[in-house]
Formats: structure tokens, C-alpha cells, sequence
């Protein structure tokens, strides 16, 4: 069993649980369903724009606790501040130490800013609660469905007005894409082994459709990654343990964005 195999089995196992505790309804009366959401494709192309998709991050599978100190308001509006052009929350609690209290708290903070939903979806309760807790976009990871469970998802998520991203990391996982996709990002890290290589996403880019946005996650931690990966036709860049393994994270950001 990989480690996103116990993820994804852990999280089935919550989607049942919240489906007892919150019905659909329920999310729909979120104030948070009603808002326009705002978009990271559009925000990528700005002109002058950084790239840079900054993550609220404080443990992972890979590298244990990260930061246990960082509060989310301060930090995201601290990236912010500092020129991202979106942030990402992870929602997943156990592995990820996340909440969908840090995601409102996001919401919140930075009105004016995309963001994503970072958890690991399988069912399409959870783009729901996406919207329901101020998300504007959902990520979609290739290696844990299938292609018609990507485009249903894809679908409902289109529907309620949030933006889909795609994570693939293998050639395979490219024909599971549909025209609904708004953005691709290539992994770099082997969910596998964790093993890190910004080489993905040049070899795995070169094989996506031309019209998609391209986005390298994982894994980049110099400006030399950003200025390489740009070359070869990426115009976001997910960055999480970089920022958050300092002591102040947004200062890190904001060095790293000035430096660019
Ligand atoms: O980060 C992990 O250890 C991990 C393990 C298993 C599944 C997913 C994992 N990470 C999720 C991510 O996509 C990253 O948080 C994101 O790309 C930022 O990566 P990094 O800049 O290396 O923190």
C-alpha cells in the first residue's frame, strides 16, 4: 500500500463521516456559497505576475512537522502582501495537519486572492465543501481516479463555479484529462518514494496539450527552479516546505518574490 493509497482510504472514511454530521443542504446554506469565486488562471496571466502559489503547510507524510507554530491568517496575508498571485490551504487534518477552519480563515484574510482547496478529493461531497468553506479552486489528483470519475468531479466543480486543477506525474495520467480542466500541475515529488525531481515537469510538460496552463508543484525551493521552469513553459509554481520551514514564512515569500 503507497502512502496515497492510506491517505485516500483514510479520507473515504471521513467523506462518510461528515456526510452523517453535515448534509448537502447544509453547505449550501454557507454564506461562503453564494460568492463570486476568483480565478487563478486569470490571476496567472496578469501582467507582472509572480507565479508563485504559496502554501499553508505544517506537517506532510514526507517530512513530518514542518512548522507547528504558524498561525494561517498571518502567514497567508503575509504571502500576500509579499505578490503571490494564489495560496493553498491544505483541508486534510490527519497527514496534513489542516482544517477547513484555516481555510474560512484564508477566505477571510485575503478576499481578493484565489484559492485552493488542497486535499485529496474522491467524492463529490467534498466540492461541495470546497465552496461551502471559501474555496476557488479544488485540486484533482490524477493517480487516485479515474477518468470518468475526473470529469464528474471536473463537472460539478465547473457547475458551482470553481476552478479545476489537475496533478499528474506520470504520461499515463495525462489521457485522464478533459477539456473542462482549467490548469495542470506536474508533481515533482514521486508519491511513492517522495523522491524530488523539477525534471518532471520539463519532461512531462513538453507531452501536455498547449492550451493548458501549466503549474510545477512540489519540491522548488531557488529562484534558478523558477526562472528553469519558466523557460520550459510553466507559469505557476506551487511552493509549500520552502516558505513554511522558516520561522517566518511570509518574510521568506516575500525575499524569494523580490529576488525573481
Ligand atoms: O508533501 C508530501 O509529503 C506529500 C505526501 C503525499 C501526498 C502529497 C504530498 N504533498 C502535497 C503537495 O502537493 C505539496 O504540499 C505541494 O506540492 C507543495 O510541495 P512542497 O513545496 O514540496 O512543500
Amino acid at each position: 500500500m503507497t502512502i496515497l493509497d492510506e491517505i485516500n482510504a483514510n479520507k473515504r472514511r471521513e467523506v462518510a463521516e461528515a456526510k452523517e454530521k453535515i448534509s448537502l443542504d447544509d453547505l449550501k446554506k454557507s454564506p461562503f456559497f453564494s460568492r463570486r469565486t476568483i480565478s487563478l488562471k486569470a490571476a496567472l496571466h496578469k501582467s507582472g505576475s509572480s507565479g508563485i502559489i504559496a502554501e499553508f503547510k505544517t506537517k506532510s507524510p514526507s517530512k513530518g512537522v514542518i512548522n507547528e507554530n504558524a498561525e494561517v491568517t498571518e502567514v497567508t496575508s503575509g504571502y500576500v502582501a509579499a505578490g503571490v498571485c494564489g495560496l493553498s490551504v491544505l483541508t486534510d487534518r490527519n497527514y496534513f495537519g489542516g482544517s477547513f477552519e484555516n481555510l474560512a480563515k484564508a477566505r477571510f484574510a485575503n478576499p481578493a486572492t484565489p484559492i485552493l482547496r488542497k486535499d485529496f478529493m474522491l467524492d463529490p461531497y467534498q466540492v461541495y465543501e470546497a465552496k461551502a468553506h471559501g474555496a476557488d479552486l479544488i485540486l484533482l489528483i490524477a493517480a487516485s481516479l479515474s477518468k470518468e470519475e475526473m470529469l464528474k468531479l471536473t463537472e460539478l466543480a465547473k457547475e458551482l463555479g470553481l476552478e479545476v486543477l489537475v496533478e499528474v506525474h506520470t504520461q499515463e495520467e495525462i489521457e485522464k484529462l478533459n477539456p473542462l480542466v482549467d490548469l495542470v500541475g506536474v508533481n515533482n515529488r514521486n508519491l511513492k518514494t517522495f523522491e524530488v525531481d523539477v525534471e518532471t515537469s520539463v519532461r512531462l510538460g513538453k507531452l501536455l496539450p498547449e492550451s493548458m496552463v501549466r503549474i510545477s508543484e512540489s519540491g522548488l525551493s531557488s529562484v534558478e527552479n523558477i526562472r528553469y521552469l519558466r523557460k520550459a513553459g510553466f507559469e505557476g509554481f506551487l511552493m509549500g516546505e520552502n516558505f513554511m520551514k522558516t520561522d517566518d514564512p511570509a518574510k521568506a515569500c516575500a525575499e524569494f518574490i523580490k529576488n525573481l
